[in-house]
């Protein structure tokens, strides 16, 4: 559609990606805030600095560092996304999620996206790593759609179901995974609610959300995971919980972005050990490649 990019941009995107790197990657992982650790676990990297990818939009947010590393993780291929995109950075929602469809053409098969948010879920506890199980889709209600605009097949089908988004497997898998590394106190499972932001939101509508069944509250994700189901990629996704949404007027808790990189720092080599982990034990159709 007119704001967003044809079959035939990502294709070239992806064609000039894969001129210059051996690199098939079968998973894409998408760092959160603070998160871009994950990508430097990468081994056999093969750089590149968005600004340099054609059609590739520009990171704008600290925390995020605007490059997509290839490489392998314990000898699976892996491209890596060290800063995504948000809605309030003023792009429109194709530019956010783009990358998703670059993913496709570039032959992944799964996505794990990672992201920091902020726990409505009163159980849940700063520094949690939550599996994200579903997703609330609050700019979605408003029609802001990654997938508004004409449809082309090639990518995948008009009305694509989302009752399965979260891959179960997968989620189950992490499960096992947590518990093997000792990880089972702080890993939990839960409805993650996506809001434009920037502004974090205000105590009314954090107990609007928590009434209507979100565990967490974050500015990203849901976007891309809508677009990578659509396309067919499964979709494994989780949230570090990096502060506790305030609940109550009486409150002087105030959410704010250092808080939100602190946690990812103190959770970081826990998080990257569950992804690394986790990737090895994903069966693909073509392990052999
Ligand atoms: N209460 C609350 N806590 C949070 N921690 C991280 N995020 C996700 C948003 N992250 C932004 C600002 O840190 C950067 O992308 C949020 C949020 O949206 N709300």
């Amino acid at each position: 559609s007119s704001s967003g990019y044809s079959y035939e941009d990502c294709q070239a995107t992806a064609d000039w990606l894969l001129s210059q790197t051996a690199v098939r990657p079968l998973v894409g992982i998408v760092c959160g805030s603070g998160l871009g650790g994950l990508a430097d676990a990468l081994k056999d990297q093969v750089v590149f600095n968005y600004r340099d990818i054609p059609n590739f939009p520009q990171s704008t947010v600290h925390g995020h560092a605007g490059r997509l590393v290839f490489g392998t993780l314990k000898g699976r291929p892996c491209v890596c996304m060290q800063g995504r995109f948000h809605l309030y950075e003023g792009y429109p929602i194709q530019k956010i999620t783009l990358p998703m469809w670059i993913f496709k053409l570039l032959g992944v098969e799964t996505v794990i996206l990672t992201n920091a948010a902020g726990g409505l879920n009163q159980d849940f506890k700063v520094g949690d790593i939550m599996i994200i199980k579903d997703h609330l889709n609050m700019p979605g209600f408003a029609g802001n759609n990654p997938l508004a605009g004409p449809n082309d097949e090639r990518f995948g089908v008009r009305f694509p179901c989302m009752s399965d988004a979260y891959d179960r497997e997968l989620q189950q898998l992490a499960l096992d995974v947590g518990s093997e590394l000792g990880y089972s106190d702080f890993l939990r499972e839960g409805v993650y609610c996506v809001l434009g932001g920037p502004s974090f939101e205000t105590i009314a509508e954090c107990r609007m959300l928590h009434k209507l069944g979100a565990d967490a509250v974050g500015m990203s994700t849901v976007h891309e995971v809508i677009v990578a189901r659509h396309c067919g990629m499964r979709v494994f996704a989780l949230s570090l919980i990096t502060n506790k949404a305030v609940m109550d007027y009486d409150s002087e808790e105030k959410a704010n972005h250092e808080e939100v990189l602190q946690t990812g720092k103190q959770r970081a080599e826990q998080l990257e050990r569950l992804v690394s982990t986790l990737i090895t034990r994903i069966e693909h159709n073509n392990n052999f490649a």
